[in-house]
């Protein structure tokens, strides 16, 4: 039997399994089964955390689709609180940096990127204003979070239906390693975001969906930093200028300590 860790970032959930205690690998077939809600454990994104030799840790992102992704800004708030300490997080889109701050925890996310390589992107294009359009939602901001996103800005965000339209443009052939789906309104330095995440569908909160919003918003004048992003799950602060790291504050909450035999998982 192995233990692991049920937590949550603003319902963004995740297994959270610490393989520097117990053997464990990882294959997209177990990852899918252990993140499955009917037959497994259930969870948004399966992390796996192993040593480092460049940080304090080294933390794998799994979809429930068993993709292993970049990033995962609410996942990487719930591992500074599970180890509650100050760490280095090394994941596969770059070193991340968390620390304790007061009941929540502030990661800085490390830079932005926006050239249609890094996104990436099919082919060359503006990524400020890509111009494609998929039913009402045209002209998308390309950022690039360790992870690629896609960020609309329109009046009502709730008037998209994102369950209709997130899997087409999450698997259009622009984006050639996919995108996480992201539609915002604005009021004031007041972001209203629903997220439609590559390999996992509608969340009620992206980490880095919030930061990639939040640094469309800046970049194209609609916002100032700091941004506070409103998900369904709950809010996030964001602070970002030009050239520096993004810097993501929130809350994250342990749920329940598990017991769980990896074998019956594939
Ligand atoms: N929930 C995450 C993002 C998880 C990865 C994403 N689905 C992807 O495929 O890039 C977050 O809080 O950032």
């Amino acid at each position: 039997m192995g233990e692991f860790h049920k937590m949550h970032g603003l319902g963004n959930d995740f297994v959270i399994i610490d393989a520097r205690l117990q053997s464990i690998e990882i294959s997209p077939t177990r990852a899918q089964m252990i993140a499955d809600r009917k037959f497994g454990i259930g969870c948004d994104q399966l992390i796996l955390l192993l040593t480092s030799e460049i940080a304090d840790v080294r933390m794998r992102i799994f979809n429930p689709d068993g993709s292993e992704v970049e990033a995962c800004g609410n996942a990487s708030r719930c591992v500074v609180a599970l180890l509650n300490q100050d760490l280095n997080i090394e994941t596969l889109g770059g070193i991340i940096s968390g620390k304790l701050s007061g009941n929540d925890v502030e990661v800085s996310m490390g830079e932005a990127t926006f050239g249609w390589q890094d996104i990436p992107l099919a082919f060359a294009m503006n990524t400020d204003a890509m111009p494609l359009a998929w039913d009402n939602l045209a002209a998308p901001m390309a950022v690039n979070m360790g992870n690629p996103h896609a960020v609309f800005f329109v009046d009502d965000v709730d008037a998209v239906d994102l369950r209709q339209l997130g899997p087409t443009i999450e698997n259009d052939s622009v984006f050639p390693e996919r995108v996480n789906v992201n539609v915002a309104s604005i009021a004031g330095n007041e972001i209203h975001l629903n997220v439609w995440e590559r390999g996992a569908g509608l969340t009620g909160a992206c980490g880095t969906g919030a930061c990639a919003t939040a640094v469309a918003a800046i970049r194209q004048g609609k916002a100032t930093s700091p941004v506070t992003v409103h998900q369904s799950g709950g809010t996030l602060t964001i602070d970002w200028s030009p050239g520096q790291p993004v810097i993501m504050t929130g809350s994250a909450t342990y749920v329940f300590k598990g017991q769980a035999d990896w074998d019956a998982f594939g």
